[in-house]
C-alpha cells in the first residue's frame, strides 16, 4: 500500500446503513478535516489535469475536491449541479446511483468548444453519476480527457460503465 493510500484509507469512515439499509457509506469528512491528507489528495488529483482547461465537479461532495484541484492545476472550475440549481440555460442528464436516482445539469455555455476537461468526484460507486457527467460534458462541446475519484467501490463495477475514458482512482476498495 502506498503512503497516499494509507493516508486516505485511515481517514475514511464507514457508516453502515446510510442513507438506506444495506448501504455502507464512505464518509470523507475526517479526510477533509486533516490538512495533510486533504492537500496530498488535491496535489495528486491536480497532477491528472496537466494541460486540461477545466475541472468539472459534481454536486455536492465533488465540489469540495474539484474546486481546489482546478485552482492548483491552473484550470477553470465548472459545476455540475442537481436539477434546478443552475440559473442560466442548461443541458441535463438523468441517472441511477447506489441509493436512488437524480437529474444533473450543466450550463450550456460552460465550455469553450474543444475544452479539455477532467471530471473529479469523491466516490465512484455504480458509475451512474460519472457516466451522466461524461455525456453532459461531451454534449456541451468539450473533450473529456479523464475522470478521477478519490475512492472507487470496485464491487459495484462502475468502471465498466466508463470504458471510454481514462479513469483514475486514488484508492480502490
Ligand atoms: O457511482 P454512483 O453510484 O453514481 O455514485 C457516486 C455518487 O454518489 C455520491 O453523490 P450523491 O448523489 O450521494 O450526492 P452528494 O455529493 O450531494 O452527497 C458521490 O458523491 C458520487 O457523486
Ligand atoms: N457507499 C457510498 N459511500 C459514499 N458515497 C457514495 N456514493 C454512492 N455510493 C456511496
Amino acid at each position: 500500500m502506498t503512503e497516499l493510500s494509507k493516508l486516505i484509507l485511515d481517514r475514511i469512515r464507514d457508516v453502515p446503513d446510510y442513507p438506506k439499509p444495506g448501504v455502507l457509506f464512505k464518509d470523507i469528512t475526517p479526510l477533509l478535516a486533516d490538512h495533510e491528507a486533504f492537500s496530498a489528495v488535491v496535489e495528486e488529483l491536480a497532477r491528472l489535469c496537466q494541460g486540461c482547461d477545466k475541472v468539472v465537479g459534481i454536486e455536492a461532495r465533488g465540489f469540495i475536491l474539484a474546486a481546489p484541484v482546478a485552482f492548483r492545476a491552473g484550470a477553470g472550475f465548472v459545476p455540475v449541479r442537481k436539477k434546478g440549481k443552475l440559473p442560466a440555460e442548461t443541458f441535463e442528464a438523468s441517472y441511477d446511483l447506489e441509493y436512488g436516482s437524480a437529474v444533473i445539469e450543466v450550463h450550456r455555455d460552460a465550455f469553450a468548444p474543444g475544452d479539455r476537461v477532467l471530471i473529479v468526484d469523491d466516490v465512484l460507486a455504480t458509475g451512474g453519476t460519472a457516466r451522466a457527467t461524461i455525456e453532459l460534458v461531451r454534449g456541451a462541446g468539450a473533450e473529456v480527457v479523464g475522470a478521477a475519484v478519490l475512492m472507487e467501490l470496485a464491487f459495484l463495477r462502475g468502471r465498466e460503465k466508463l470504458d471510454d475514458v481514462d479513469l483514475r482512482s486514488l484508492v480502490i476498495v
